[in-house]
């Protein structure tokens, strides 16, 4: 099976051409770092009614995903560099609604809109349901954790950061306690400056990345709403540096490279 193997700030994702029969299982096995090729999840386009193309995606642990950040970057690089749509601004059908997408010749980056932030949040993702865009805090190891919950793409948990708090440990509890029944992403903040954020994410499916787009799109967001940060800001992340717009839709801007092509030996099993 053709492969193309992109990242975006070094969120790694594979590219396959064709549509597959078991996506879920494909993702678990092509995205393994040592049984497979290796990358945070899988991507592939099929047609749509709606919009010019429709973007796939699915976690490295298999499980599905409405909407991703870097990997609809990478999405549009991989259309771009294989011809596969002339047009530099298009629209795209994903499962968190439609996205416009805008490819820079210049600069090679990509800018996408993800529409507007959700903290009404009464969807089986949080239970009980959230109203708006309130503090929320639950105890862990004699520490009280205060965090804040949004709907930008897929589900966000934003902490603010301070020196008193071990992210390793937080990241992966706070992403599956019984608030979030189909787990959270995890986005943990330290405000740099009014113009700066740094965020690192743990991510529901994936565990801890070196960035992610909707991450940062809506740590960004939450920031904007308490006052925090400006409307345009750049977010530090592990792997890069990436921009947000919060506008009356936000917007995430930032590079995408193709790592490598290759052939997927589909028939390999784990031994
Ligand atoms: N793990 C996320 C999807 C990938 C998001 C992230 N890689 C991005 O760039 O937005 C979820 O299951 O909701």
């Amino acid at each position: 099976m053709e492969f193309q193997k992109y990242h975006g700030t070094g969120n790694d994702f594979i590219l396959i051409h064709e549509i597959p029969n078991n996506p879920n299982q494909l993702a678990k096995s092509i995205c393994d770092r040592h049984f497979g090729i290796g990358a945070d999840g899988l991507i592939y386009a099929s047609p749509s009614q709606i919009a010019d193309i429709k973007f796939n995606y699915y976690n490295s642990d298999g499980s599905i995903a409405p909407m991703c950040g870097n990997g609809m970057r990478c999405f549009v690089k991989y259309l771009k560099d294989n011809d596969l749509i002339a047009k530099n601004e298009f629209m795209v059908e994903t499962l968190a609604g439609l996205v416009s997408v805008c490819y820079n010749t210049e600069t090679k980056h990509i800018k996408i809109g993800l529409g507007q932030p959700k903290f009404d949040l009464d969807t089986p993702d949080v239970n009980p349901p959230i109203k708006s865009l309130e503090e929320q805090s639950i105890a862990y190891e004699g520490q009280i954790i205060r965090f804040y919950v949004v709907n930008l793409g897929t589900l966000h948990t934003i902490v603010f950061v301070n020196d008193s708090i071990d992210i390793n440990q937080i990241g992966p509890y706070l992403s599956s306690i019984p608030l979030f029944p189909n787990l959270s992403n995890i986005n943990f903040v330290e405000i740099v400056d009014q113009n700066i954020l740094k965020v690192t994410t743990y991510e529901r499916g994936a565990g801890w990345t070196l960035s992610c787009g909707t991450g940062v799109s809506a740590s960004a967001v939450v920031s904007y709403q308490l006052k925090k940060t400006k409307q345009d800001v750049n977010i530090i992340v592990p792997g890069g540096k990436l921009k947000v717009y919060v506008q009356k839709q936000v917007f995430l801007e930032g590079p995408a490279v193709r790592i490598a092509t290759g052939d997927y030996e589909v028939s390999n099993e784990k031994i």
